[in-house]
């Protein structure tokens, strides 16, 4: 938490800030678009929410984004939701990833790494050769605009190539890394109708093969929109009858066709778990994300041809996206398919190393394990071209920038940064030219009106409140697949403070301008970095015969950790023995995915739910976390109050 007047743990030199992409942004913004010279970052930040439209008018100009039809204002309707960007323009996501090709052909655009960690590269003239032909051959499958693509794909140039071919033919990505199970996957793909799916027949993980070809088979029965199946063979299989070969399809030098579609047209669906039904199909668009994408990696993370990024993730989560979009910048792009810490806790910092990665970007959580297993990066690895180290998933602790501070270089720097699926990006995080203080983010984004708020939607400074984000940026989403109405999405976001994006984070905006996060305020299960649905876990632990109802939590403690038991009431007879565990454990690892398992499995006298039916999580987890039972609860609204009780003695002996 922050203090008043605490000492930086960094600061950058006058040297880097004045050679910072952001600098040189502010100072041609202020001579072209009235932005001010003076006052650094806050007063840029200050101008670019004042002046919205001006600022992304400078943004799309500073990155010279080819509009094939111009626009004709930048911000037609700001309501949210519903915000219309750039109405009247075109343009093309992929157009703009693929750049580089024209003048740094034979360098890298990718570098893949797999668990042998010896980078192979991509040229950026290969990329786009891969891109043209796989375009086209989509289109030549009947693949149009608007339609979705889906890859179950690990974290390999295949992917890359699928993304940005599907987004030049203006259809629509959607993506599941391969560890989910075939029920997590269809949860997601039913509900968007893929008609093409690319798919690996496995995968390698902490040193051993996965085979997934049930998976894929029963994805294949499952799904019957698909005209076209295409088989990668990552563990060396024989394409399954029927499945199209992968090198067929990327075997022709093909300049890729760029579909020109309106800014607005859907560029791909992310999928983000809550607490009742399926998971939410977020959709995205293609200028949207182009734009604050654009201003995220070539402004806030200072990315830009020369640069190379990595970024530790899987496709099933909106980090993998991100991290292709480092493409828009010319910037080089690692991409690591295997366990984070294989064969030891340090394999994340030797990939650094090997691929001279400068920006690093990880999970928290692997800072926090890494600390814990004792790993040197400096002493173990040559961490030279290393200037940032960024991490998400969930707040780093205080501990965690310290040993970053102590064990890679004290001029390292430190961006802890925090957003969402739901924006596909960062609210708040790094600022090139910004002091870093520990266990805070260093400002909220440009462009980004972020908040903190009291329940009656008072600005709070130096208090916790509900992040809210009060002016609409690009990247949110432009609508929630199969939901006509817009219901679900305007009550995920902006049923508590009309027209106003609350998030569901706890944060205190300090009066130094820096944010601290504090956690989920709703009840969403959110692991290193991966949000997971409970009702996922409900409906697979409770096909079990022996479990009644379960009730499933997630807990971020003080030192980083995250704690998610799993409660279960037993049905009659039943005992909750080693097998029993077991066999709960074994259901979520196949079905859901190994990162769904509980950290403990604890028998409950029964689940409380509020008077509609809902089992009440909220309140379950305040209960864990030491708010007493008075204020953690309203008990008019639950069925069975004695029921806490149990959950509250549990409270007090954990402490
Ligand atoms: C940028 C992020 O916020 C990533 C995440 O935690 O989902």
């Amino acid at each position: 938490m922050s203090t008043a007047n605490p000492q930086p743990l960094w600061q950058p030199e006058p040297e880097r800030i004045a050679q910072a992409r952001i600098t040189e942004f502010q100072s041609w913004a202020a001579e072209r678009h009235g932005a001010p010279s003076e006052g650094g970052y806050p007063a840029l930040h200050r101008w670019s929410v004042d002046q919205l439209d001006t600022f992304w008018k400078a943004v799309t100009e500073w990155f010279d984004v080819r509009f094939s039809t111009p626009y004709a204002r930048v911000l037609g309707d700001r309501s949210m939701p519903g915000a219309q960007w750039f109405p009247g323009a075109t343009l093309n996501y992929a157009e703009h990833a693929l750049r580089a090709a024209t003048d740094r052909a034979d360098e890298p655009a990718l570098l893949y790494v797999d668990e042998i960690h010896e980078p192979r590269p991509v040229t950026w003239s290969e990329l786009r050769r891969q891109v043209g032909s796989l375009a086209a051959e989509l289109r030549a499958l009947g693949v149009r605009p608007g339609d979705r693509v889906s890859g179950y794909l690990p974290n390999i140039p295949q992917a890359v190539v699928a993304l940005l071919a599907t987004a030049a033919v203006g259809a629509v990505w959607t993506s599941c890394a391969p560890d989910f199970g075939a029920r997590s996957v269809l949860d997601r793909f039913q509900q968007v109708e893929p008609v093409v799916l690319f798919t690996v027949d496995g995968y390698r993980y902490g040193g051993k093969e996965h085979d997934r070809r049930d998976v894929v088979a029963e994805l294949r029965r499952e799904l019957p929109t698909l005209r076209a199946v295409v088989h990668i063979p990552l563990l060396g299989t024989e394409a399954p009858a029927g499945a199209l070969d992968w090198s067929a399809l990327t075997s022709a030098d093909v300049e890729p066709v760029f579909e020109q579609v309106p800014f607005d047209h859907p560029l791909w669906v992310l999928y983000s778990s809550g607490t009742t039904g399926l998971p939410k199909a977020i959709v995205q668009s293609q200028g949207g994300i182009l734009v604050e994408h654009l201003k995220q990696l070539g402004l806030h993370c200072g990315l830009g041809p020369g640069d190379r990024f990595f970024w530790y993730t899987s496709t099933g989560w909106m980090m993998w996206n991100f991290l292709v979009s480092g493409l828009l910048t010319g910037t080089t792009i690692v991409l690591y398919d295997g366990s984070p810490g294989y064969p030891d806790t340090g394999a994340q910092w030797r990939i650094a190393e090997r691929t001279g990665a400068n920006l690093y970007g990880t999970s928290a959580a692997y800072v926090m394990a890494c600390r814990k297993a004792g790993v040197h990066p400096s002493r173990d690895f040559d961490l030279s071209r290393v200037r940032c180290v960024a991490t998400t998933g969930s707040p780093l602790p205080p501990d965690g920038f310290r040993w970053l501070h102590d064990e890679v270089r004290d001029d390292l720097w430190i961006a802890s940064v925090s957003g969402g699926t739901d924006v596909c990006s960062c609210f708040a995080g790094a600022v090139p030219t910004l002091p870093v203080y520990i266990g805070e983010l260093q400002a909220p984004g440009l462009g980004t009106d972020l908040q903190s708020w009291d329940p009656s939607g008072k600005p709070l400074i130096d208090e916790v409140g509900e992040l809210v984000v009060a002016n609409p940026m690009p990247s949110m989403p432009i609508h929630f697949w199969n939901d006509p109405d817009g219901s679900r999405y305007h009550d995920s976001y902006f049923d508590t403070y009309p027209g106003v994006w609350r998030h569901g984070d706890w944060i205190t905006v300090t009066s130094r301008g820096t944010v601290v996060i504090h956690g989920r305020s709703d009840s969403t299960l959110n692991r290193q970095g991966v949000r997971m649905g409970s009702a996922d876990i409900y409906e697979v632990v409770e096909r079990l015969p022996e479990i009644k109802e379960s009730l499933v939590i997630g807990i971020e403690e003080p030192d980083g950790g995250y704690w998610m038991p799993l409660f279960v009431h037993l049905a009659p007879g039943a005992v909750l023995d080693e097998g029993l565990r077991d066999r709960v454990k074994q259901a979520i690892r196949q079905q859901l995915s190994p990162r769904h398992v509980p950290d403990e499995i604890i028998e409950v006298p029964g689940v409380p739910h509020t008077l509609t039916g809902k089992r009440i999580e909220v309140p379950v987890k305040r209960l864990l976390q030491g708010t007493p039972l008075e204020k953690a609860v309203n008990p008019g609204s639950i069925d069975n109050l004695d029921l806490l009780n149990f959950y509250e003695s549990l409270a007090r002996k954990r402490r």
